[in-house]
């Protein structure tokens, strides 16, 4: 489950030391934006550190490296997987480059004795040229699970302001969607930067939701429990789905292939519907059995 995942400079060892706490499905050891060019050394060894000592219980463990497109890339790969992340984040990720990091990756585990394909991919699309080419992207590789979109870079990529409103990136959340769906792999939202404003984070986060995002990145951790209650089934959605199966099922004793429910036609498409919610919540521990 990938609902919330908290970014942490990786400079922080405070920050860091409290991830495990936070209630994140997964914690993103930043060695890129968040850091100072001056410390992305310090920081890749407090990283690499981390990884080795801190117990995160559970939780996943992502370390977002500098492009290979810089001086930093190469070294941040070199120390991280030898530590064992369960997955890199590749900024502003093209094909290519996601492609190189694989083989990066495969080298290392092959020295390391690691299973090989272990450590997964999370492209990050911030680019108008990684975005018009996301499908190319996450093919690229085995390892990807997941594309998380990158609002930021990407609006000023584009040259067009950032808005709380977020219509400016109404296409680029639909094609991430659309392209995770259809490849099956995870759509992580960009993060919502006013960690002041919980109800607009709740109103950007439910957009999200909307057109089928799985989940969103967090940049503070009072961000967290909502992001987590937004990605989840609601009671509500649980009750309907459990309701949408038991007369599913009713109506298929009776030979019927669509009928109503609540006034409401039901047939295949929304059985699905009510079967992906009902997995969902198992997945998370909403519902047992
Ligand atoms: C566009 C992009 O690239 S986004 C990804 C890169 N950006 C980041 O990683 C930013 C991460 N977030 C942060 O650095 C901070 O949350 C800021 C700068 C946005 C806000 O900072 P503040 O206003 O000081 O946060 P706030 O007052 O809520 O902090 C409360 C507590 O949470 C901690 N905290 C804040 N952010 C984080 C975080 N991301 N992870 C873990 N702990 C955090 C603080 O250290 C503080 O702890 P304390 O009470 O023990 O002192
Ligand atoms: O990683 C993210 O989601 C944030 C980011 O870099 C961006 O918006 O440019
Ligand atoms: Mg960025």
């Amino acid at each position: 489950m990938r609902r919330s995942m908290l970014f942490i400079p990786g400079n922080n060892p405070s920050m860091i030391q409290n991830a495990p706490v936070l209630g994140a499905d997964s914690i993103i050891l930043d060695l890129e934006d968040a850091v100072s060019i001056d410390e992305k050394d310090s920081a890749r060894y407090l990283v690499r550190n981390a990884l080795l000592e801190i117990d995160f219980s559970g939780c996943e463990r992502v370390v977002r490296i500098n492009s290979i497109g810089t001086n930093f890339g190469y070294d941040d790969i070199d120390v991280i997987a030898r530590v064992k992340p369960d997955a890199l984040i590749i900024p502003k990720a093209t094909e290519e480059g996601v492609e190189e990091v694989d083989e990066l990756l495969s080298a290392i585990e092959r020295e390391e004795g690691f299973k090989l394909g272990s450590i997964k991919i999370i492209p990050l699309i911030e680019t108008a040229i990684g975005l018009e080419d996301v499908f190319n992207i996450v093919k690229s590789s085995k390892r990807v699970v997941a594309v998380l979109l990158g609002a930021e870079d990407l609006t000023a990529d584009m040259e067009i302001k950032r808005t709380k409103e977020g219509e400016e990136i109404f296409y680029a959340r639909s094609k991430v969607v659309s392209v995770c769906k259809a490849l099956k792999v995870d759509a992580i939202d960009t993060p919502f930067t006013d960690v002041n404003d919980f109800e607009g984070l709740r109103k950007d986060s439910e957009k999200a939701k909307l057109i089928g995002m799985t989940g969103k990145a967090a940049i503070n951790p009072r961000q967290i429990d909502i992001i987590n209650e937004v990605f989840s089934p609601s009671k509500d959605d649980i009750n309907w789905a459990k309701r949408v199966i038991s007369a599913y099922e009713e109506a298929q004793r009776e030979g019927k292939g669509v009928f109503s429910l609540d006034g409401k036609m039901v047939d295949a498409p929304i059985l699905q519907r009510a079967k992906n919610i009902i997995e969902k919540a198992k997945a998370i521990g909403l519902i047992k059995g």
